[in-house]
């Protein structure tokens, strides 16, 4: 799929195919959303598309902290293909249905005392989220109600727009430093193209976590709102954003965002032998042994 996307007149990078059967995904029974919405989900994931202004809100629903195992990605990727796919959707909110997580980033779990072949076919899923993502046609806008480290401010940096609800115990960042691993090039491509170099330089080597006031001034984020706000503006900026024609926006948004895109994909393969060569080393395994353990006696 990624790589046909190349084959698409230039600048759209996701051709829209027939409209996706619905019906068959759809848990909501009859009379309990307003004749304009459809709603699918599955496990991980709630989508809601409202048909009058084109906007579908997901919502990450896997508790405790929407870590991004290789079941959520692979249903986050077929759920931003459906409504990819459906020509009533033009604009996505992504936001979490946990309470204070936005998602705390790669499932630790899928990367610890795992075969070769499960590192790899991870690491296809996390490149394939980020890349269908920073891809995308519609209007994509993070709600980011809760923290956000790691690959839960890869989502949000992924997204055209971020608006994060004011609250000081929430934090977003890339700590992978932190964990001692490190941010992959797209990773790391993706938070320069959002903070600039210099910043991106020092949070990234320190593995920083901001707050929001922090993460708002270096432009992490770019709106920072009270929480019950959050829908509202969130819904707003969509708006404002979609009032643009679509082929000039996506044009736009294709021409910003290709050499990052085109990179990544040139050098895929690559990348995922890196991964798993990084992780499968003994010494990274140690340390990720010893964060999940650390994380467990801060529960406790
Ligand atoms: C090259 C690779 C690039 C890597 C990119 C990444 O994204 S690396 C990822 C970098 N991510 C991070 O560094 C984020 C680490 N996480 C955090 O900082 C906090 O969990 C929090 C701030 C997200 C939420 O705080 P809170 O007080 O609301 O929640 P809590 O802390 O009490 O946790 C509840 C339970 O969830 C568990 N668990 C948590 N995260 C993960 C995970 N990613 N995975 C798996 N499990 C995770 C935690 O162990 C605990 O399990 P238990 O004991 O119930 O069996």
């Amino acid at each position: 799929m990624p790589v046909s996307l190349y084959a698409s007149p230039p600048g759209v990078l996701f051709p829209r195919g027939s409209p996706q059967e619905w019906g068959q995904a759809a848990r909501q029974p009859p009379g309990l959303l307003p004749a304009q919405c459809r709603a699918f989900s599955n496990n991980k994931i709630l989508v809601e598309l409202d048909t009058s202004s084109g906007v579908a809100t997901m919502k990450f629903k896997s508790p405790p902290v929407n870590s991004l195992s290789l079941d959520f990605l692979t249903e986050f990727c077929i759920s931003l293909e459906k409504l990819e796919n459906d020509r009533a959707c033009r604009g996505l909110i992504i936001t979490s249905a946990v309470p204070r997580v936005f998602s705390s980033g790669l499932d630790i779990n899928e990367m610890c005392g795992k075969s070769r072949e499960h590192y790899a076919e991870f690491w296809r899923a996390v490149q394939e989220m980020w890349i269908r993502l920073y891809s995308s046609n519609m209007v994509t806008v993070a709600a980011i109600n809760g923290s956000s480290p790691a690959g839960g401010c890869l989502i949000a940096l992924t997204c055209d727009y971020r608006i994060m609800v004011e609250n000081p115990k929430y934090i977003i960042g890339l700590n992978e430093a932190q964990l001692g691993i490190v941010a992959p090039f797209w990773f790391k491509d993706t938070f320069v193209k959002a903070v600039g170099h210099r910043v991106a330089e020092r949070s990234l080597q320190l593995g920083l976590l901001h707050s929001v006031p922090e993460a708002h001034r270096i432009g992490l984020v770019d709106e920072v709102v009270p929480e019950e706000k959050l829908q509202e503006k969130a819904a707003a900026v969509v708006a404002q954003w979609l009032a643009l024609p679509d082929h000039a926006r996506q044009l736009t948004k294709s021409m910003m965002r290709k050499a990052v895109l085109d990179h990544m994909l040139a050098h895929r393969e690559e990348d995922i032998q890196n991964f798993v060569n990084f992780i499968s080393k003994d010494s990274i395994q140690k340390s990720l042994s010893m964060y999940m353990e650390m994380l467990k006696k801060k529960k406790s």
